[in-house]
Order: C-alpha cells, then sequence, then structure tokens
C-alpha cells in the first residue's frame, strides 16, 4: 500500500465542553477520493477546517506526507500541498479570468522565477496560465471579468486556482451547493477529471448520494465528531452504523 499524503491522528477540537471532532484518525491515499459524509452539524466543515488550517486542534495532529503540520498556519499548509476550495472568497472579481489564474500561478511559481529572465517568466506563468483555463474550458472567458461570469463558471475558476496551485491534496466541501442543475455537473465533470488524472488525494465533503456513488472510492461517516465508519461506498452505504447515524436524516438522494 503507498505511503498516504494526508493523516490525522486523534484529531480533537473542542469548544467549550463541547467536542466537534473527537480523535478522528484517517489516512488518505494518493489516488484516493473520500467522501466525507454524516448528519448536519456532525463536524464535516470542522475536520476540513483543522486540516485547512483555519482553526486550531485542540488535540492530535495533522501529518502532510508524514510531517506535523498541526501548528502551521493554514498559508503555509496552502504552499506545502494543501488545497482547499473556499466558496469563492480567494476569487478577485474586478481582474480578468485569465488574470486570476496568472496571479495563482506566480504564487505557485514563488522565487523559482526568479532565475528566469523578465520576458521568459512571464511567457511561461501565461503559458501554465493558458493550460489551466483550458483544462476547466474557461478559456473562452479568458478576458472577461470575474465579476461577469455566471456562478457556475466562478465555481469552475475556483477550481482553475486549486489547479494552478498544483496541491497534493484537493478539498471540496459540497461544491454544488447554490448551483443549479445545469451547473453542478460541470464542477463535478471537473472532479471526476481530477481523480481520472490520478495520483491526486481528494477530499469531498458531500450530502448527494448520487454524487458520492459516481465519484468516491472510499466514504467516511462522522457522527458526533467521531469517525463511525470508514470503507468501500457499498459497503458503508448499507452498514447499520450510517442508517443510524443519520436517523431519518437523508442522505440527499440527488
Ligand atoms: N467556531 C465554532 N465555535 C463553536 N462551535 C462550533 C464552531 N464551529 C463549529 N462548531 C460546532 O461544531 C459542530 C460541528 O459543526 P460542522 O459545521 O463541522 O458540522 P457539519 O458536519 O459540517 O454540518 P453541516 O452538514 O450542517 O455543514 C456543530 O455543533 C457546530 O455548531
Amino acid at each position: 500500500m503507498p505511503d498516504p499524503v494526508l493523516e490525522t491522528r486523534d484529531l480533537t477540537i473542542r469548544f467549550g465542553g463541547h467536542v466537534a471532532v473527537d480523535r478522528v484518525s484517517c489516512a488518505f491515499l494518493p489516488g484516493e477520493l473520500t467522501a466525507i459524509v454524516g448528519p448536519n452539524g456532525a463536524g464535516k466543515t470542522t475536520y476540513f477546517n483543522i486540516i485547512s488550517g483555519q482553526l486550531p486542534a485542540t488535540e492530535g495532529a495533522v501529518l502532510l506526507r508524514g510531517e506535523d503540520i498541526t501548528r502551521l498556519p493554514a498559508s503555509e499548509r496552502t504552499r506545502r500541498g494543501i488545497g482547499r476550495a473556499f466558496q469563492l472568497t480567494n476569487l478577485f472579481p474586478a481582474l480578468s479570468v485569465f488574470e486570476n489564474v496568472r496571479l495563482a500561478v506566480q504564487a505557485k511559481a514563488g522565487r523559482g522565477m526568479r532565475f528566469l529572465s523578465m520576458a521568459s517568466s512571464h511567457r511561461s506563468l501565461a503559458a501554465r496560465a493558458e493550460a489551466v483555463l483550458e483544462e476547466v474550458r474557461l478559456t473562452r472567458l479568458a478576458g472577461q471579468p470575474v465579476s461577469a461570469l455566471s456562478h457556475g463558471d466562478q465555481r469552475k475558476l475556483e477550481v482553475a486556482l486549486l489547479i494552478a496551485l498544483e496541491p497534493s491534496v484537493y478539498m471540496f466541501d459540497e461544491p454544488t451547493a447554490g448551483m443549479s442543475v445545469d451547473e453542478a455537473p460541470v464542477v463535478l465533470d471537473l472532479i471526476a477529471r481530477l481523480k481520472a488524472e490520478g495520483g491526486h488525494t481528494i477530499l469531498l465533503v458531500e450530502h448527494k448520494l448520487g454524487v458520492i456513488r459516481s465519484l468516491a472510492d472510499r466514504i467516511i461517516v462522522l457522527h458526533n465528531g467521531a469517525l463511525a465508519a470508514d470503507g468501500p461506498p457499498a459497503e458503508v452505504m448499507a452498514s447499520t452504523v450510517v442508517q443510524e447515524a443519520y436517523l431519518g436524516q437523508e442522505l440527499a438522494d440527488v
């Protein structure tokens, strides 16, 4: 079995007396798409927040390729390869689609570009940005300001910014929330393509059963902050622990 890319060990967070994430130990492998499910308030987003560094763990550890990143700030985790899609908050609305991607490509290239001449670094950044736009099928909108894009295209752009950062871990928290039925498949298709490329570790918080069925290699279930089940989709969906965790609250059958 390959070494895990990301691992959480006994990861815990308490808010006052409330344990929102409760000793969650889980290892995520390269090339694997894991759906994280659980009823409302189960701790899914909070688990994400501790992994990406938005919230500090009370106890336990987050490891990226075996290195302890538990105390690193979110920006440093991003630099090291934790890529999280943030419901449009990373976009610059007044800049063009192309400029948004170019800035992300530039952030990734960072100091490496110092050794190239201005002209060649500019050309290689632009070429990479064009390739990323092509990958998410936004080339035709490259010159448009982000503010002029539909909601669905903005979410595609957000995935483009993630791709530009070339993370080793992609984190999506309900990526189609608030999208129309026309828009959702576009973003799901992008995630499916990332998965098909192989090698990426993808974490997906999702309620929609259809999405989970079509994308997940593995499902983990959080219930009251704790890991209640972990395994292949068919097995986990059929387990009594899942039926009990949801207690009348259905996974959205979409
Ligand atoms: N910053 C915070 N301060 C206090 N309590 C919090 C904070 N963040 C989350 N919680 C609590 O932690 C619990 C888990 O919330 P979380 O949002 O992670 O659940 P979730 O599984 O993502 O739910 P949903 O499916 O509704 O998005 C909830 O009881 C929530 O109120």
